[in-house]
C-alpha cells in the first residue's frame, strides 16, 4: 500500500484511538461522539461494534483479556467486547465540562488517559494513571490532552494540547511511573494543523496526526519535521502501527467537524485509512492491572 487508501469507511463521526492486536491482526477504534467501540478485524474484513452510554475516549487491551477504558464518567474495565463495565475509578471531575479522551499504557503496563475541558477557557485537561488499583494525577495543564506516547527506550513521554498546538516531552522514570521536566518537544504554527494523537515509532520517531491539517508528520527524536502524508480527510485524529509487520500506518478521522464543501472534497472523511511506510512501530503494551 504505497498510497494511502480508506482501509475502511467508517463514517464515524469523531473515529480515535486505533489500536493494534498483533495476535488477532485486528485494528480496534472507538468513534467517541457515538459512544462506540470498534473491532476490524483486518483479515476476515468483519467490523464488530458496541455502543456505551457515554463517550468512550480511549482504552487499551488487557493483559487478562477484555479491556480498560476511559469514559466521560470514569475509567471502568470489561472482560471482552461485550462484557459488562467494572468501575475502575469514577471521575472527580466535572463531567458536563470534562471526558477522557487520549491515552495509552506505559511499557509496565500502567494505563495513562487524559482529559479535555470542552470549554477551553482554563488548563483544566489532565494526565492521569491507572495502576494497582490507584489513580495518580500526573499533569493538569491542558485544554486538550493528547498525543500520548513513549520513546522505545521508555525515558521519554510525549503529551500534546491540541488547541495549543504543542507538543510536550517529559523525563519518564518507567520504575516508578513519574514524569518530570516538562518542555516543549515542538510547536506547531496556527493555521495548518494541530497535533492531536501519535505513536513512536521503533527508531524513535514521533508520528503525529494534524487535526484540520490534512496530515500525518513524521517528527524526529530532536523535534525535526521528516515527512509529510497528506490524508484525505480535514481532521486526522490519531495513527497506529499494524499489519503482518508492524509498518503499516493507520490513521482515524473526524467527519463531524467537517463543512459541507469539505465532505464534497473528502467523502471518505471519518474514515480509517493505512498506508505502508519506511519503519516499523512498537507493539502496544497492554494493562497489567
Ligand atoms: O482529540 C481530540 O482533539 C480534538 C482537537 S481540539 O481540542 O478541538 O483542538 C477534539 O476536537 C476532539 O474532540 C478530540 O477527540
Amino acid at each position: 500500500m504505497t498510497t494511502m487508501q480508506c482501509v475502511l469507511d467508517a463514517q464515524a463521526k469523531l473515529a480515535e484511538c486505533p489500536r493494534w492486536d498483533e495476535h488477532t491482526q485486528t485494528l480496534y477504534f472507538v468513534d467517541i461522539d457515538a459512544f462506540k467501540l470498534h473491532a476490524y478485524n483486518t483479515q476476515l474484513k468483519t467490523l464488530e461494534t458496541r455502543i456505551f452510554d457515554e463517550e468512550i475516549g480511549c482504552f487499551s487491551l488487557n493483559e487478562k483479556g477484555g479491556f480498560i477504558a476511559a469514559f466521560r464518567t470514569g475509567v471502568y474495565t470489561f472482560a471482552d467486547l461485550h462484557a459488562p463495565l467494572q468501575v475502575y475509578w469514577l471521575a472527580t471531575y466535572d463531567k458536563k465540562t470534562t471526558r477522557f479522551n487520549d491515552g495509552r499504557c506505559d511499557a509496565k503496563g500502567r494505563f495513562l488517559a487524559g482529559t479535555m475541558y470542552s470549554p477551553k477557557d482554563a488548563f483544566k485537561g489532565a494526565l492521569h494513571q491507572f495502576s494497582q488499583g490507584q489513580e495518580k494525577l500526573i499533569d493538569q495543564a491542558a485544554w486538550t490532552s493528547n498525543g500520548l506516547a513513549f520513546s522505545p527506550d521508555n525515558k521519554i513521554m510525549y503529551y500534546s494540547d491540541t488547541p495549543n498546538h504543542v507538543v510536550y516531552q517529559f523525563d519518564y522514570d518507567l520504575e516508578s511511573g513519574t514524569a518530570s521536566n516538562k518542555r516543549i518537544f515542538i510547536e506547531f504554527p496556527r493555521g495548518n494543523g494541530r497535533p492531536d494523537g501519535a505513536a513512536v515509532d521503533m527508531e524513535g520517531n514521533y508520528w503525529s496526526a494534524l487535526y484540520q491539517g490534512q496530515r500525518v508528520v513524521k517528527i524526529s527524536p530532536a523535534g525535526d519535521i521528516l515527512e509529510e502524508y497528506p490524508v484525505p480527510a480535514t481532521y486526522p485524529t490519531m495513527v497506529a502501527f499494524g499489519g503482518p509487520d508492524m509498518s503499516t500506518l493507520f490513521i482515524t478521522t473526524c467527519r463531524s467537524a467537517q463543512t459541507e464543501e469539505e465532505l464534497k472534497e473528502f467523502p471518505q472523511a471519518g474514515g480509517i485509512f493505512a498506508i505502508t511506510v519506511n519503519t516499523k512501530g512498537q507493539y502496544e503494551p497492554k494493562f497489567a492491572g
